[in-house]
């Protein structure tokens, strides 16, 4: 489970996110959504351990990622806003660096190596330098690095920046069977059509808070609205956008 309980952040005195609260259970997928500037990296960063909260707590399965963060890190798989690739090493040698950091040694890490090889379709990236790297293939690497200890949390901020359609379509396909198989997975997004084929739940997130939750058919009846996109802008924006705005996507 990923909890977050009474967060409260703010930058040089303007609060970022106040009191947020939400929870997300074993086995499912949720999205988080936010206009620009909202927070959602923000959160994302605090429930990783990136960055502190002024007060409350992230929890990665029931451990409090402030007080036990090498704990955390085993169980947690990230896609972070920022790559952070190491350049000089080959996508081999730099995953083989994190899978060792994780712990895993022998055969275990062999196998780990090779099975992110196959299922991200990384063989003909495997033994090159990653300086110089494409956007999507510099994604691709961030993501076997967060999957390659096999972790049972996996967070991602915007995961399919920068990823063509194969890429993207394989991305999916990994989060759908990581589900499956119990992981609990939180990613930020802007692209709704990607969040109604992933999500069981939607958190939409404003004014630092999250204002609304449930499923896309949920909140698409509550804001009666027929598709996620008018739903979202209806609970996001609220008061904030005109009518006239409201009226493109209505
Ligand atoms: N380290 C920081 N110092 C000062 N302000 C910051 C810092 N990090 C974030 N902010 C501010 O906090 C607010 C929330 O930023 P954040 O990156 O969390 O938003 P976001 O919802 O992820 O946005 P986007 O959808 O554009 O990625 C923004 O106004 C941002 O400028």
């Amino acid at each position: 489970m990923i909890k977050v309980k009474s967060v409260c952040k703010q930058f040089s005195g303007t609060p970022v996110l106040k009191d947020l609260n939400f929870s997300i259970a074993d086995g499912q997928i949720t999205a988080l959504l936010g206009a620009n500037g909202t927070g959602k990296t923000t959160c994302l960063r605090i429930i990783t351990g990136l960055l502190k909260a002024d007060s409350g707590h992230a929890y990665i399965g029931g451990l409090e990622v402030s007080k036990y963060p090498k704990e955390v890190r085993r169980k947690l798989g990230v896609v972070g806003d920022r790559e952070g690739l190491y350049e000089r090493l080959t996508v081999a040698e730099y995953l083989s660096f994190f899978a060792s950091a994780q712990g895993l040694a022998g055969d275990n890490l062999e196998y780990a190596l090779q099975s992110v090889r196959e299922e991200l379709e990384l063989s003909k990236l495997w033994n090159r330098r990653t300086k110089g790297f494409s956007q999507g293939e510099r994604m691709k690497v961030s993501l076997a690095r967060a999957l390659v200890h096999r972790p049972s949390h996996l967070i991602l901020d915007e995961p399919t920046r920068g990823l063509d359609v194969l890429a993207a379509r394989l991305l999916r396909r990994t989060l759908l069977r990581l589900r499956a198989e119990g992981t609990a997975i939180l990613f930020s997004s802007h692209i709704m059509a990607e969040v109604v084929e992933l999500s069981d739940t939607v958190l939409i997130m404003a004014n630092g808070t999250i204002v609304d939750s449930g499923t896309p058919d949920e909140l698409n009846t509550r804001s009666g609205s027929n598709n996620l996109e008018d739903s979202f802008v209806k609970l996001a924006y609220g008061q904030q956008v005109g009518k006239s705005q409201q009226g493109e996507v209505a």
